[in-house]
């Protein structure tokens, strides 16, 4: 930490005073709506720093993961003031729409759908609802159909947990409850918005897909359904609109097992919806690749795959497009097994990349391991400090090893200049923090408000003073409990 050079703090509400709050979590943080601009990466940058300093931006997860994480919190925790939905559906309250386009339609699985957030009542915790409106259950077993989906458990589908039929929305409606992604976009959101207006149609051309992307695509749809058919099911479902990205490049199959349940009387065998799902899997590449979102045009689109992806592309699509034994694929049988095997190098470099994005994370997750440790030591502090009483003592937090620990919180965090204005460094206080936690043999002057008291102290007694006190306090409570 650069302790006395003049910075800007990136922190800070005011980023260009010196003194501002540091923290991110400042009183703002959950003002409406949220400031991400006070999160921009900002100066000064390492280069302008000593090897042995670090600013303050070093402690924390980059910016751009923060906002990530910040958008996903606060899509998980938006609400619908004054809204018309139900306020309960069967266990579920809460309910926020999810859909972003007005456009209703029954292609996918014959109904009209409605996509809601909602919070269950049994647990507490967020869900989504896929509403088929108009649904009328026929046929009892029909809803049995959801069980098998419930045993899916793989990173590339959207889990489901149940299925029920409800009046609550005034009709007879089809819940499908699965996953909640917060702030997840459909590959059609992501690839393939065309502007309704023609007169910005062609300058914001859509940007190409790169090769790597759709490999991605491709390998964790290929896992996705190693798992379905393993399990005797097929897909049925592989379009842009029914795959969630819900992270960079990560994406989820959504939507699986509702076909099984409405069309339960009447489904081919499930070897023939596998085989579908090949079909499919091939068009989502296609469409995405060429940035066909409404009718594809399978020759046109081959054609643009050819001028522009690999040949090994190309190869794994006319694969998909192909049923065994025909001149464009001449394999004696199509499963999913020998695909795999024949884009194993391609999943060996998806496979490097993610090992690569999870070491980064880890490394990150080091930094808020650093992070959390201080924040546990605050709160131990903040416990003792000034405590009005304890067991009918009002003088517990000013006598023994707590007074000393109020004057070392004074040190640390009401530090004044010689003019008496307030010292405001972070790397103060988390190199005082830093040395509590170690018990550093390191002696300090604790000095009283009035002055008339000076102690000299090592951390390491501060260490068993913080210790000693807090541990007096968790007994006080347990004997409560
Ligand atoms: N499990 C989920 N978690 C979070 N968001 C979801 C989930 N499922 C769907 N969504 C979001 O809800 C919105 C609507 O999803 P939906 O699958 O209905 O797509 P759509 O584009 O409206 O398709 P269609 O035209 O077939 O209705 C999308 O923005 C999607 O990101």
């Amino acid at each position: 930490m650069a302790g006395h050079q003049q910075q800007i703090n990136p922190y800070a509400t005011d980023p260009t005073s010196m003194a501002g709050s540091f923290f991110h979590q400042g009183a703002n943080a959950f003002a409406q709506p949220a400031q991400y601009h006070n999160y921009a990466p900002m100066g000064p940058h390492r280069e302008n720093l000593l090897p042995y300093q670090r600013a303050s931006h070093d402690f924390f997860i980059p910016d751009k993961l923060r906002e990530e994480l910040q958008r996903k919190a606060e899509a998980s925790l938006q609400t619908l003031p004054n809204s018309t939905l139900p306020v309960t559906v069967d266990h579920f309250h809460s309910l926020v729409p999810l859909d972003t386009n007005n456009q209703r339609n029954t292609t996918t699985f014959g109904y009209v759908t409605w996509a809601y957030k909602a919070t269950s009542g049994k647990d507490g915790k967020l869900y989504a609802l896929r509403r088929l409106e108009g649904y009328r259950l026929t046929n009892e077993k029909a809803i049995l159909a959801v069980r098998p989906w419930k045993r899916i458990n793989n990173g590339s589908v959207v889990s489901i947990h149940e299925a029920f039929t409800t009046r609550d929305f005034g009709d007879s409606s089809l819940i499908f409850v699965t996953d909640y992604h917060p702030n997840s976009k459909t590959l059609t959101e992501t690839h393939l918005h065309h502007n309704p207006n023609p007169r910005f149609q062609s300058r914001a051309q859509p940007q190409a897909v790169s090769e790597a992307v759709l490999w991605s695509y491709l390998v964790q749809t290929a896992s996705a359904l190693k798992a379905i058919h393993s399990s005797g099911l097929a897909a049925q479902v592989i379009s842009p609109s029914k795959v969630l990205l819900t992270s960079k490049n990560r994406i989820r199959l959504n939507g699986c097992g509702i076909v099984d349940l409405v069309k339960c009387d009447a489904l081919p065998p499930v070897e023939e919806q596998q085989q579908d799902d090949f079909l499919q899997l091939g068009r989502l590449v296609l469409c995405i690749a060429s940035n066909a979102n409404a009718t594809l045009n399978m020759p046109k689109a081959l054609d643009h795959l050819t001028r522009h992806y690999s040949p090994r592309l190309k190869d794994a699509v006319t694969w998909l497009l192909h049923p065994p034994n025909t001149p464009a694929n001449p394999h004696p049988e199509k499963n999913i097994d020998i695909f795999l095997t024949g884009i194993a190098s391609e999943v060996t470099t998806v496979l490097d990349n993610t090992f690569h994005a999870e070491d980064t994370l880890y490394s990150m997750l080091m930094g808020e391991l650093e992070n959390g440790r201080l924040v546990r030591l605050m709160a131990k502090l903040g416990l003792i400090n000034e405590r009005p009483e304890y067991e009918h003592n009002e003088q517990w937090s000013e006598t023994g090893e707590r007074y000393y620990l109020k004057l070392f919180r004074d040190y640390v965090f009401h530090a004044v200049d010689e003019n008496g204005r307030p010292v405001v460094d972070l790397g103060h206080i988390i190199t005082c923090l830093n040395k509590l936690d170690a018990g550093s043999a390191e002696l300090i002057n604790l000095v009283s408000r009035d002055e008339q008291t000076s102690l000299i102290i090592s951390y390491k007694e501060l260490k068993k003073g913080i210790e000693t006190a807090f541990n007096e306090l968790v007994r006080g409570a347990a004997r409560r409990g």
